[in-house]
């Protein structure tokens, strides 16, 4: 399942996610950004009340969203790039996509070239989006795509591990709870031996 259009278009292709990526630059354009949400979020927001001043709090904290972006960086052997998280303490040991948020008035795509310079020292290219889902703080949302290395070693320079998982082994560390529906359909799109380009 591809929810979205293509995040941009670019000549070539290669094995692992076909043709129609978005590099660097291009990702720093920022082809997808300011689309909206078309696919209900797989958290419930947390903290919602049914008073008065609970709405209110919602209301507010909705308004301040974040919306963060990640990817489901591939190797030739279609493994897939986890990251363990060391904080905040609620989310300490458990596994992401890399990503981070995205700053005021920074593109989807170029928040997402920038995060993995910072957090894993890496060059990447962006393919086909993968999906989105809402986390536990209102207003705050996750879009996933995937993407490969162009350039670099993939290191955790912010602490914590890393590890490349094959599609049978998605299972064996603790994915985010906003993360496990994404991981499913990262695993259906893994299993389908057709290639994971933009746009299908
Ligand atoms: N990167 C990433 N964040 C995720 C995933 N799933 C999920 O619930 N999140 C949450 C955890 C955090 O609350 C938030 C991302 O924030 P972050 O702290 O990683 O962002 P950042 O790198 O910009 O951090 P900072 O500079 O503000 O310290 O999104 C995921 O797969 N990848």
């Amino acid at each position: 399942m591809n929810p979205e259009p293509d995040a941009g278009r670019t000549a070539g292709a290669d094995s692992v996610l076909g043709g129609g990526l978005v590099t660097g630059p291009a990702a720093r354009a920022g082809a997808a950004g300011g689309r909206s949400a078309r696919h209900p979020g797989a958290t419930r927001a947390a903290g919602s009340d049914d008073t008065a001043g609970g709405r209110a709090a919602v209301s507010s904290a909705a308004s301040r969203g974040r919306l963060v972006v990640a990817i489901a960086l591939l190797d030739d052997t279609r493994r897939v790039l986890a990251a363990r998280r060391t904080s905040p303490p609620a989310y300490a040991g458990m596994w992401e996509f890399p990503g981070g948020k995205v700053e005021p008035g920074e593109s989807e795509l170029a928040a997402l070239a920038r995060e993995c310079r910072e957090e894993l020292d890496v060059e990447i290219e962006i393919g086909s989006f993968l999906g989105q889902a809402d986390l536990a703080s209102p207003g705050w949302r996750l879009r996933v795509w995937f993407g490969r290395i162009l350039a670099g070693t993939p290191r955790a320079v912010e602490g914590g591990e890393l590890r490349w998982l094959t599609v049978a082994e998605l299972d064996d560390v603790s994915w985010l709870p906003a993360d496990l529906p994404l991981v499913e359909a990262m695993r259906g799109r893994l299993l389908d031996p057709a290639p994971l380009t933009a746009g299908d």
